[in-house]
């Protein structure tokens, strides 16, 4: 089996996949008379292709059983695709370059203050949280088409995520 290693993500490494959502070496600016720091336009939602519009979403994330296989991969093409944890937990990223080229795979650890925004048809993995009861917000596209591709590995290809 072909194993990944994550690396800690950044927002050079994750750039030809999309945003990094994070303060840290974010332009910022003060707002509301001086009480409010904002971290602006951090990200592009992609949504509108086709008659889209922004979805708004939270979603509840479990463990995935370890060792964690990586049994398939999605991207969705007609829109992007925000993850941003809503506690100060871990989580782990993974894209692909190409879905059939196992070298073009990538990990990443993500820490709690890290959302990604997946460019839109971007070769992801569904959510991959590390505790249980996990929360995220989600900015993706809501809208006719269809907005899901799934690649299901056969067995022999399935890979592993070392965390
Ligand atoms: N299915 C769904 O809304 N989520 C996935 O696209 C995912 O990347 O987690
Ligand atoms: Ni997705």
């Amino acid at each position: 089996m072909t194993r990944i290693f994550p690396e800690p993500l950044t927002r050079e490494a994750f750039r030809p996949f999309g945003e990094v959502i994070e303060m840290a070496g974010a332009a910022h600016y003060t707002i509301n008379q001086g009480f409010t720091e904002r971290f602006n336009d951090l990200a592009f939602a992609d949504v509108a292709m086709e008659g889209g519009a922004t979805n708004v979403s939270l979603f509840l994330g479990q463990p995935r059983p370890a060792p964690i296989e990586i049994r398939l991969m999605e991207r969705h093409p007609l829109g992007s695709q925000a993850f941003i944890p809503l506690q100060d937990r871990p989580w782990l990223v993974l894209v692909a370059g190409d879905v059939h080229d196992a070298a073009s795979y990538r990990a990443f650890t993500c820490t709690g203050q890290q959302g990604v925004n997946y460019a839109r048809n971007v070769w992801h993995h569904p959510l991959l949280v590390l505790d249980a009861d996990s929360r995220f917000l989600i900015i993706d596209r809501k809208g006719p088409g269809n907005n899901l591709e799934e690649v299901w590995f056969a067995e022999d290809k399935v890979l592993g995520l070392s965390v």
